[in-house]
């Protein structure tokens, strides 16, 4: 095998993957593309957590995204992963998923569309906000912050499975991330205050715990002089979550369009999709289509694409 093959070493107690396992990203600490330093981190890191008593989430790929969100430091990645299995609980995530349901969703989506739609060029779900026309006080007589955060996180857990193994096993190549895009088309700096609070919980829930989910996130629309405030906002990320993020204005189509093609790319935005009931309720996606939503079970297990 040619030296540079990327390879994937996996342990047969916890990735039982159906799905491909190798990242088109040609970076160390992407599975396929690990050092023998970082796949002795895994190593480590899971036999710590074994020995506190977790026995969920410990396969490779859950633990190189705790790695990578924090440069492959053992311990600060120990603390993340025991902190996120703590919010799980607290959360009631388990039970959250199997019984949520968001019975106020179309009211809410008048005011605040969230949704997956489809995937992007590289084969990523695409998912959508669109913040202009949030009214929290209208809403808090729908819906309360909380539940609109469950729902938010079931959406996220449904990132995990079904959606991103769905797209790996279209696109041939392991798919982790996805690539959002945030609507700021009517806020105005004076709504942001209300819709503030919730902003931060959604994405303090997303950086804390669904680390190195976010693969690109376009902020269109946003007002003028959001990217001077964005500019400031930039010094206090990390790099790596900078250069995923892109601002901008009005002008936005021509970018957008060269990162998600026009028939995935919902009218409003300047695609042609049209879905029948709207895009926002479709939940459109190759995760719907049953030739890429579950694996036969007669497959045997493949090998990592070369
Ligand atoms: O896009 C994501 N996070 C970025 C994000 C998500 C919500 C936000 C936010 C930023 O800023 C404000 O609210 C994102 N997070 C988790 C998963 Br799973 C999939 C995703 F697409």
């Amino acid at each position: 095998m040619a030296a540079d093959t990327p390879t994937i070493t996996l342990d047969p107690k916890y990735d039982q993957y159906d799905f491909p396992t190798v990242s088109p990203v040609n970076q160390p600490g992407h599975p396929g593309h690990t050092t023998p330093v970082q796949d002795a981190q895994v190593h480590q890191l899971r036999a710590e957590l074994e020995k506190e008593g977790y026995t969920e989430r410990l396969d490779t790929l859950t633990l190189l995204r705790f790695l990578r969100a924090r440069k492959f430091d053992v311990a600060l990645t120990k603390k993340m992963f025991v902190e996120c299995e703590q919010w799980r609980k607290e959360f009631n995530l388990d039970e959250l998923v199997r019984t949520f349901d968001y019975k106020e969703k179309e009211q809410v989506f008048a005011f605040y569309p969230q949704y997956y739609h489809k995937t992007d060029k590289d084969g990523r779900p695409v998912y959508i906000e669109q913040l202009g026309n949030i009214d929290l006080a209208a809403m808090y007589k729908i819906t309360t912050s909380e539940r609109m955060l469950q729902n938010l996180a079931v959406e996220y857990e449904k990132v995990a499975d079904p959606r991103l193994p769905a797209c790996s096993r279209k696109s041939g190549y392991l798919l982790e991330t996805c690539c959002t895009i945030m609507d700021l088309k009517g806020v105005g700096l004076s709504k942001v205050s209300s819709v503030y609070a919730y902003v931060k919980q959604a994405s303090a829930m997303s950086q804390n715990y669904y680390p190195e989910r976010m693969g690109r996130l376009y902020l269109i629309n946003a007002p003028w002089g959001f990217s001077t405030v964005f500019g400031v906002v930039k010094g206090w990320l990390d790099p790596v979550t900078v250069e995923k993020i892109h601002v901008l204005g009005s002008g936005y189509q021509k970018e957008l369009l060269s990162q998600v093609p026009a028939e995935n790319l919902p009218k409003i935005f300047g695609g042609s999709c049209d879905c029948p009931g709207g895009c926002a309720f479709s939940d459109e996606g190759p995760w719907k289509d049953a030739k890429w939503a579950k694996p036969p079970k007669w497959q045997t297990k493949q090998a990592p694409a070369p």
